[in-house]
């Protein structure tokens, strides 16, 4: 049957009804003929894969269904909206979207940062779109920017804070003084945190995250595994007062940077971590669940994406783009850009990474002590930028934060001072980065 605009309707599978697809669903729905206007035919909603089609949705009821497989398959389905998450029923579902010639949009960063080589070459081998624009940083437009804006230009460095809750758990931290697990139920209430929190926490989100923006900068293929990670879980209410008496602040950053390898070759090194952010860094500025991404390319110069990371509406934003994008190739009969003729670029081993050192240690409250730590530094060529003495007595700690280094020499600066006789303890390493110097 045709629309009034004359062409076929398009049948859209939206596999998952929960914090995004459920808004996906509803703008399907209610936004029909403003979508149908900008697409040129009008979306048909053929089904909405669920785990429980009992419960009340406001939908209607056949319109659910526990077989997303069935649903995929359909002859009358031309687009597929995955929005269930987990890995392995994803790729199987999208595997048989993309094999069947049918464009998918999914927001699935977990997923693509495990597949995204198989799943490129499924899109390309059967004519198909594979967009992701929601899997990156919610709401933010930084996937088209990257694969088609600057798709001339020379991406250099990819820097930013790609994960909401954790944002909206440190901004709570550093700004109220709030709980660590009372802010990550919050987070997971309003929908922010993925269904196993510890994806947020443990920086596995972010790093499929900065797999994914590693991929599309640099042309490569980079997977989740690649990625150097490090979560923010042991981050305490100390730390941020330290970070605040250095006027910086601490945020989970994800770090995409094309550097040069020993042999002169280009090398892609990908990583996550929490670090120290000065006050007066763009990024110290973005709180709660919002997200930031700073670009740095060759022609362009710097660049910075800002907006809502996380969420039902913000992610169902970016999912409907993409779906308009599809459906529109769809109805010209084209498909949109091509995954770029991937580089295969080296990835850098971390400990090749230069960066900057803040260093928190227990110490004894004894003359010698701060030459002895001061001497381990030195001996492995990392210089000290400031040292500054905390409490006394049983309470002596010693924060030293160091100038750049790589981190073979900054770590291997932390094992020695661990054994140091009158270190008691190291009781915080962070990387500090940011910083001019
Ligand atoms: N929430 C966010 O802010 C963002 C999420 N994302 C990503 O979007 C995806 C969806 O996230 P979100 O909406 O938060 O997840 P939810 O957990 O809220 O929703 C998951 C949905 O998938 C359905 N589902 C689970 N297993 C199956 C199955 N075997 N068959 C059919 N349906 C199934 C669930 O059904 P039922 O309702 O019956 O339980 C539910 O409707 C994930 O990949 C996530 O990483 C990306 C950016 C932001
Ligand atoms: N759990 C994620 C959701 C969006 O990707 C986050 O907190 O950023």
């Amino acid at each position: 049957m045709e629309g009034a605009s004359g062409q076929r309707p398009l049948g859209v599978a939206v596999l998952g009804h929960g914090t995004v697809g459920a808004e996906v669903v509803n703008i399907i729905r209610e936004d029909a003929l403003d979508l149908q206007e900008r697409i040129g035919a009008p979306l048909e909603l053929r089904g909405v894969a669920v785990r429980d089609a009992s419960s009340d949705r406001g939908i209607p009821a056949e319109l659910l269904t526990t077989d997303a497989e069935a649903l995929v398959r359909r002859d009358d389905v031309d687009l597929v909206v995955e929005l269930i998450g987990g890995i392995e029923l994803p790729r199987t579902l999208v595997r048989a979207a993309l094999d069947a010639g049918k464009s998918v949009v999914t927001a699935n960063k977990a997923l693509l940062a495990a597949y995204t080589g198989e799943l490129a070459e499924a899109a390309e081998s059967h004519n198909a779109d594979l967009y992701f624009e929601a899997a990156v940083a919610g709401a933010i437009p930084v996937i088209r920017p990257l694969t088609q804006s600057l798709a001339g230009d020379r991406v250099d460095r990819v820097m930013g804070i790609v994960n909401g809750t954790t944002n909206y758990i440190l901004s709570a931290m550093d700004e109220s003084g709030a709980d660590y697990e009372t802010t990550l139920a919050e987070a997971g209430r309003l929908g922010y945190a993925e269904a196993d929190p510890t994806a947020d926490v443990e920086g596995f989100d972010a790093a499929a995250k900065a797999a994914i923006l590693a991929s599309i900068a640099f042309h490569t293929r980079v997977t989740a595994s690649d990625v150097y990670r490090e979560g923010m879980s042991s981050i305490t209410a100390a730390d941020l007062t330290s970070a605040r008496a250095l006027n910086c602040t601490i945020k989970l950053l994800a770090i995409c940077e094309r550097i040069s390898g020993p042999d002169g070759r280009d090398r892609v090194s990908a990583r996550v971590y929490p670090a120290l952010v000065p006050r007066e860094h763009p990024l110290a500025t973005v709180a709660g669940a919002f997200n930031a991404v700073v670009v740095e390319a060759q022609a362009a110069g710097r660049l910075m994406f800002y907006g809502q990371g996380a969420g039902g509406a913000p992610t169902a934003s970016a999912v409907m783009g993409d779906l308009v994008m599809a459906a529109r190739n769809r109805v010209q009969g084209g498909r949109g850009p091509r995954e770029s003729k991937y580089a295969k670029l080296e990835i850098a081993p971390m400990s090749d990474i230069v960066t900057r050192y803040y260093v928190n240690l227990q110490v004894a409250d004894r003359a010698g002590v701060l030459s002895a730590v001061a001497a381990e530094f030195a001996t492995r060529g990392v210089s000290i930028s400031a040292v500054r003495q905390e409490g006394a007595g049983d309470g002596a700690r010693l924060v030293v934060l160091t100038h750049r280094a790589t981190d073979r020499a900054l770590a291997d600066t932390v094992a020695a001072l661990e054994n140091l006789e009158s270190v008691t303890a190291v009781t915080s390493v962070l990387r500090l980065e940011g910083s001019a110097e």
